[in-house]
């Protein structure tokens, strides 16, 4: 085949690959310009308010929202293999607690894929049941992460309770009240998806050599732990920590400003006036302040939100709200990010499968800048 660009010093390099389209994509829908995401069509605002995490992960892998029998039927599975392998609870408890979650989370799905009753297996059907297996695991990975670090004893999961409501369990030991389960579980519904950002084409990338679904899952944990990525939402928290309170945000950010800092939780790619998906987690981060009477946070929030947008006109992204609603649930900052990876799972998978659908391997140019030719001198 031949291929459309040639690699002279005349090709157009588009760093970052800012801008460039390199493939369709059925699962989900960015537009900028009309502020919008929809799942497979669905805007994710509704399906936030009125779906539970586990019918959107259904609508990410098949297309369309399931029918009673199709989430009775998904609900099964999930709950069935929530138990963790004793190989997974012997890496993650070798792991030193030193390291970062990510690291343990990426680790613990490279040992799952390991042990895979159906390696070798990349049919859609292996590769959908694959990923029903990572959703119901990771829960019980993050949980046993923070608590052995707490140094508490393991949850078992509760087969009478939903993904979201179970994740809480697993990882406290009780059941918070309905206003902190939903807030989770809007927070599992916005992180699902987002079309082609850094950790899901790193997915795609890797399934694109028909490497096995679990490689590729690892390799999208590795892009998301990057504080430009899903990171962020942990370094909220650290900046947070850092400023204090509301009264010392402005001047803090002229600062930070000052030696150049980028302000996480801020900026998007592709965004340029505001996230999509913030209102929705804002309203969630507002009735959490209400519930756990913590307005100082709320105030430190917006005079941070404030003050960015008048020096630099940025808007919050997605893990501005999520980084103070986590720590507000009572998850320790650092197990933030392997969150969001327990619910974008559901979208990695769902990329890699249309990727198989219709592969071509990811190879793009690169225009060479190093030394001209020459000889290696003769001994
Ligand atoms: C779920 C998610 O992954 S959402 C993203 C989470 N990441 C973060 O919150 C990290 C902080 N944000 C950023 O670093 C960036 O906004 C990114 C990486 C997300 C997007 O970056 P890009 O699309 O490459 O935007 P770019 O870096 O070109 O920014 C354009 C301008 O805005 C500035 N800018 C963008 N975001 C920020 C920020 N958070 N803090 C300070 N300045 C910023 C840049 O410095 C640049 O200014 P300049 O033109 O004077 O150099
Ligand atoms: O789309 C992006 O570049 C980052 C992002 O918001 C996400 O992955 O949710």
């Amino acid at each position: 085949m031949e291929a459309h660009v040639t690699e002279t010093p005349e090709t157009q390099i588009h760093k970052g690959l800012a801008g460039v389209v390199v493939d369709t994509t059925q699962v989900s829908s960015v537009d900028a310009a009309s502020n919008s995401l929809l799942y497979r069509g669905y805007p994710v605002q509704q399906l936030a308010a009125r779906c539970s995490f586990e019918e959107v992960a259904y609508l990410l892998w098949h297309g369309e929202l399931p029918s009673a029998a199709q989430l009775a039927d998904l609900q099964k599975a999930e709950r069935w293999h929530r138990v963790l392998d004793e190989h997974v609870v012997a890496a993650v408890l070798a792991l030193p607690e030193s390291c970062h979650p990510m690291d343990v989370v990426r680790t613990a799905v490279s040992v799952i894929g390991a042990h895979d009753p159906t390696a070798g297996d990349a049919s859609p059907e292996a590769n959908l049941a694959k990923s029903v297996r990572l959703l119901a695991q990771l829960p019980g990975i993050v949980a046993l992460d923070q608590r052995r670090r707490r140094g508490q004893d393991t949850i078992a999961p509760r087969d009478d309770l939903g993904f979201a409501e179970n994740f809480l369990w697993v990882t406290f030991g009780e059941l918070p009240d309905p206003v902190v389960v939903k807030a989770f579980e809007v927070s599992m519904v916005l992180y699902a998806e987002h079309s082609f950002n850094a950790s899901t084409f790193t997915a795609r990338v890797i399934a694109s050599t028909l490497s096995d679904l679990h490689s590729a899952v690892v390799g999208a944990i590795g892009a998301l732990k990057g504080p430009l990525h899903g990171g962020a939402n942990e370094a909220v928290m650290a900046t947070f920590a850092e400023i204090g309170s509301a009264d010392r945000a402005a001047a803090w950010l002229d600062d930070a400003l000052a030696h150049k800092r980028k302000i996480m939780g801020f900026g998007h790619r592709v965004y340029k006036h505001g996230d999509s998906r913030v209102p929705t987690m804002r309203a969630s981060l507002d009735e959490l302040v209400a519930h756990y009477d913590r307005p100082d946070l709320l105030a430190l929030y917006e005079a941070l939100e404030t003050a960015m947008a008048e020096r630099k006109d940025i808007q919050p992204n997605l893990d501005y709200p999520t980084g103070p609603a986590y720590h507000l649930m009572g998850f320790d900052t650092p197990t933030f990010t392997p969150l969001f990876v327990a619910s974008r799972v559901t979208g990695w998978t769902a990329h890699v499968m249309e990727q198989l659908a219709s592969n071509a391997l990811i190879r793009p140019l690169s225009k060479y800048t190093g030394p001209e030719r020459r000889d290696v001198p003769e001994a």
